[in-house]
């Protein structure tokens, strides 16, 4: 351990995000405070949990706690805790990086206005850092449990970019954070503010948060508790409101929004739990890196055991927050064993179908809904190749656009609904944006015909009805892909016209087939991929993953209705015959969003096309 001061740099992360958050959470000011006692009380939490091997590292009447010290003459506001503190490498780990990946990312984002980075920094959660929207010098002293009182640590920094940290003697193991207040936050002197805070954001902390007031003119030493201290999740649902279910969301959560709903319930019986779930109303920043937080604080008999403990819901419901306490599970389960454990795996087929319950019922009103599904839809749609034994359920939460619903989206079962008993199938069609759908040839006899068709233009479509055969014993079927049977007299009685004979041979090259179709009604051709191929967007994906992608030659499908058809008929010259067809099949894979195989070649004969329009 050194003793003598060194000085640090911030990471270039922490700089930034200080500098964006001192000037953006200003008028959230009193968040800081939930923020430190909530790190207060995960520090009693570990040192509690801890301690179940070594009883050693809770001194003999230290109960975990909070204290809070308001010092006017000073100008300080300490929060300190008795848990696990922390050790010179910790604190310079922990107080001057920001170790979440996507962090640049993330703050590249932020563009100046006030009120839009405050949301963004909500989603990012700011956590230590936080108390410098209050103070202008913070300091921290801890010891880690368990070492000696020459092992304490002191750490301080203006929160201009450095830090120092030198070693000191401390008594008791724990944290203090002790912050020197600006002079515009001078209000958090005052008992009563901080009382109000507390009771507002943090009542719910299970360890009571003590206010120590000193001695001042009359008025004697004076301590109080401020919150009720006892586990949230473990009081009767009656007997809870709904402002405490929120801030006690934002208490596990860091988010700074309302949850959009939640879930309590306890589960008697053979295996016993009581859980409770809550439904953000924002995605975190980082929702889609494999690293990120996700599911839910696990306690057992109320003692803390694990953050993220992943294994009591499936990964496409990771937006999910909330906590679990399982009495009858061992105290000592780790993560290896929870996963093999069978009453955990029991536990997570029930916490599923809550979680899908609950969406069920958010989405009864479907403006709520609406907000959740722009957030989680995506990942919600995981669900779909990730979870069979649900997957009715999910496809019943999934929103579409659609041909028939001009600006909203519709769902599943409002397509049933709509649908003739007659039609037997629900068509979609996949493409890169909902607009290249909407213009999609493809749509044409659909529309001819008033057929509803799902347009489908998220990047995990394809993916994901790969894995959706049917919805309530009715087949989904690509409007793009195969031979259509809405027509059964169609293009067979046409497969030995000549044109398309002369177009087979004249693309032979680049196509699989050429047909007739009565699939077009405007536009003069267009792509169809066989039932077996792999679509565009698939591709892609496997594509930017480096994973091998077979060829395969898409079949082109020609309307012989089409004026063009027909002038192509008469085009005796093979070498302009041979420009047209091409022509022909590089419009119709535009048309799809791709690009012609060859732009050169099709620039080119596009140039020879307008130069003959012109002279004409
Ligand atoms: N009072 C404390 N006692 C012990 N360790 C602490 C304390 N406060 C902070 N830390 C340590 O510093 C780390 C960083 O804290 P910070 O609040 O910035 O982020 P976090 O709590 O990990 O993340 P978030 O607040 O977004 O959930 C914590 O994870 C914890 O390890």
């Amino acid at each position: 351990m050194s003793t003598e001061k060194q000085t640090h740099g911030f990471q270039a992360e922490v700089s930034r995000l200080l500098h964006l958050m001192i000037h953006s959470l200003y008028s959230n000011r009193e968040i800081f405070l939930r923020e430190l006692v909530s790190n207060a009380s995960d520090a009693c939490d570990k040192l509690r949990f801890q301690s179940l091997d070594n009883p050693a590292l809770i001194g003999e009447g230290a109960e975990p706690a909070i204290t809070l010290t308001i010092d006017k003459e000073a100008g300080t506001l300490t929060v300190a805790d008795n848990g696990i503190g922390m050790d010179e490498s910790d604190v310079v780990d922990n107080l001057g990086t920001i170790a979440r990946s996507g962090t640049e990312k993330f703050l590249a984002q932020l563009s100046g206005d006030q009120k839009k980075d405050a949301q963004l920094i909500g989603q990012f959660g700011v956590g230590f850092y936080s108390a410098f929207i209050v103070a202008d010098k913070v300091t921290v002293e801890t010891r880690k449990a368990g070492s000696d009182k020459a092992s304490g640590v002191r750490w301080e920094s203006d929160g201009q970019g450095e830090f120092t940290v030198e070693g000191i003697e401390r008594l008791q193991p724990g944290t203090a954070v002790i912050l020197h207040l600006r002079d515009d936050a001078r209000d958090f002197l005052d008992p009563f503010k901080i009382r109000q805070v507390i009771n507002q954001y943090s009542d719910h902390v299970a360890f009571p948060i003590n206010l120590l007031t000193p001695a001042e003119g009359d008025a004697e030493e004076s301590s109080e508790t401020l919150n009720s201290a006892t586990a949230l999740w473990q009081r009767p649902r009656q007997e809870v409101s709904d402002e405490e279910y929120q801030s006690f969301y934002k208490h596990i959560s860091h988010d700074f929004q309302d949850a959009l709903s939640w879930s309590h319930n306890k589960v008697e019986g053979a295996l016993e739990y009581t859980s409770l779930l809550y439904l953000p109303a924002r995605a975190p920043f980082d929702l889609y890196h494999r690293d990120a937080n996700r599911g839910l604080k696990l306690y057992v008999q109320r003692v803390f055991i694990m953050d993220d403990a992943e294994q009591f819901l499936p990964q496409y419901l990771r937006f999910v927050k909330g906590v679990i306490d399982a009495p009858d599970l061992p105290l000592n389960v780790s993560r290896e064993l929870l996963q093999d454990y069978g009453p955990v795996q029991k536990i997570r087929a029930a916490l599923t179908k809550r979680v899908l319950q609950m969406l069920k019922k958010l989405s009864n009103d479907e403006e709520q809904y609406k907000a959740f599904w722009s957030q989680f839809g995506q990942v919600l749609k995981e669900g779909i190749g990730e979870d069979a034994d649900n997957r009715e359920a999910i496809a019943a939460l999934l929103r579409f656009a659609s041909t028939h619903e001009e600006e909203g989206v519709t769902r599943l079962d409002a397509y049933l609904e709509r649908k003739p008993a007659e039609q037997e199938s629900i068509y979609y069609l996949l493409a890169d944006t909902p607009s290249a759908a909407l213009n999609s040839p493809h749509l044409e006899v659909f529309r001819k015909k008033g057929i509803e068709v799902l347009l489908l233009s998220d990047p995990v479509d394809e993916w994901m009805v790969s894995y959706l055969d049917s919805y309530k014993d009715v087949k989904l079927v690509n409007a793009a892909r195969g031979e259509l049977d809405l027509d059964e007299a169609a293009g067979e009685a046409e497969s030995d016209n000549p044109l398309v004979a002369r177009l087979k041979d004249s693309l032979a090259e680049q196509v699989e087939s050429v047909r007739a179709t009565r699939r077009l009604v405007d536009s003069p051709s267009c792509l169809v991929l066989a039932e077996d191929q792999l679509g565009p967007q698939m591709r892609r994906m496997l594509e930017a993953a480096g994973q091998p992608v077979p060829e395969n030659k898409p079949v082109l499908e020609v309307n012989l209705d089409h004026d063009l058809l027909k002038a192509l008929g008469t085009v005796d010259d093979g070498e302009r015959f041979n420009d047209l067809a091409a022509l022909l099949l590089d419009q119709a894979m535009l048309a799809e969003g791709q690009l012609p195989k060859d732009p050169a070649a099709t620039a080119r004969r596009m140039h020879q096309m307008l130069v003959s329009a012109v002279n004409n």
